[in-house]
C-alpha cells in the first residue's frame, strides 16, 4: 500500500464501544434464570470476542458446568435478551463519533468486522448513532466462519470493493491480529484498551506489521489521513 488506505474496517467490542456493561446484563439473566451466581462485569470481559454462543458457553462451562439440556436454549436466550437492548449501558470509546467523521470526510470507505451477531450489531450501530458511517457490515453469523478466519474480513473488502492491499483493519484482541495478517491486509491497528486476552506487547512485535495505539483519535494521524 502506498500512502493512506482507501478502506479502513473496524471490530466492534473493545474496539469502537465499551459492550461489556450490556453483555454481562444479558449474560447474568440467563445464569440467574438457571439459579446460577451472576458474574462480575470484569470476569465477562474475559470472555467475549468469539461471539454470543461462545460467551455463553465459556461463562456455563468455566463457572458451574454444562446444565442437562445443553448450552443451545440458554444461547438462543441470551441472543434474544441481548438484541432486545444491546445498547441501554454501552457506550463509544472516547472520540469514536468525532474520529469517524474525519476519515468520511476525508475520503475513506468504512466498514465493520465482528463476531457479534449481525442483528445485534446494526441495532447497536444505530443506536450509538454511528451506523451511517458504515458502507458494510458483516457479524460472526454473517459467514460459514468467524474471526480469526480471514472470511469475514476479506467479506468487508469485497463489499466495499476494495482490495486487502489497499486496506487497514483496527481492532483490540488477538483475533483481530490474527484476521488481518491473514486476509493479507498491510496495516492492522490494536486499541489497547480492549479486551485481549494476550498482553499487547506479545501481539505487535516490533518492525512487524500490527501497531498499538493508545486512543481510537490516534488513527487517522497514523494511517496517514
Ligand atoms: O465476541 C463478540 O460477541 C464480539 O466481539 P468483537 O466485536 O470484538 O469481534
Ligand atoms: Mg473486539
Amino acid at each position: 500500500m502506498t500512502g493512506r488506505p482507501r478502506a479502513v474496517v473496524f471490530d466492534l467490542d473493545g474496539t469502537l464501544c465499551d459492550s461489556v456493561p450490556d453483555l454481562t446484563a444479558a449474560l447474568n439473566r440467563v445464569l440467574e434464570e438457571q439459579g446460577r451466581p451472576p458474574l462480575p462485569a470484569a470476569t465477562v470481559r474475559t470472555l467475549v470476542g468469539d461471539g454470543a454462543a461462545v460467551l455463553v458457553r465459556r461463562a456455563l462451562a468455566e463457572f458451574g458446568g454444562l446444565p442437562p439440556e445443553g448450552a443451545e436454549p440458554h444461547i438462543a436466550r441470551f441472543i434474544a435478551l441481548y438484541e432486545a437492548d444491546p445498547s441501554a449501558r454501552t457506550r463509544l470509546f472516547p472520540g469514536v463519533a468525532e474520529t469517524l467523521g474525519r476519515l468520511v470526510e476525508a475520503g475513506a470507505v468504512l466498514g465493520v468486522c465482528t463476531n457479534k451477531p449481525l442483528r445485534a450489531t446494526r441495532r447497536l450501530l444505530s443506536d450509538l448513532g454511528i451506523a451511517a458511517r458504515f458502507t458494510a457490515v458483516v457479524g460472526g453469523d454473517s459467514y460459514p466462519t468467524r474471526k480469526p478466519s480471514p472470511e469475514p474480513l476479506l467479506g468487508v473488502l469485497a463489499a466495499l470493493g476494495v482490495a486487502p492491499a489497499d486496506a487497514a483493519y483496527v481492532g483490540d484482541n488477538e483475533h483481530d491480529a490474527a484476521t488481518g495478517l491473514a486476509a493479507g491486509v498491510p496495516r492492522v491497528l490494536l486499541l489497547r484498551y480492549g479486551y485481549a486476552r494476550v498482553p499487547y506487547e506479545e501481539l505487535a512485535p516490533p518492525g512487524g506489521p500490527v501497531e498499538l495505539l493508545d486512543g481510537f483519535v490516534d488513527v487517522p494521524r497514523v494511517l496517514g489521513f
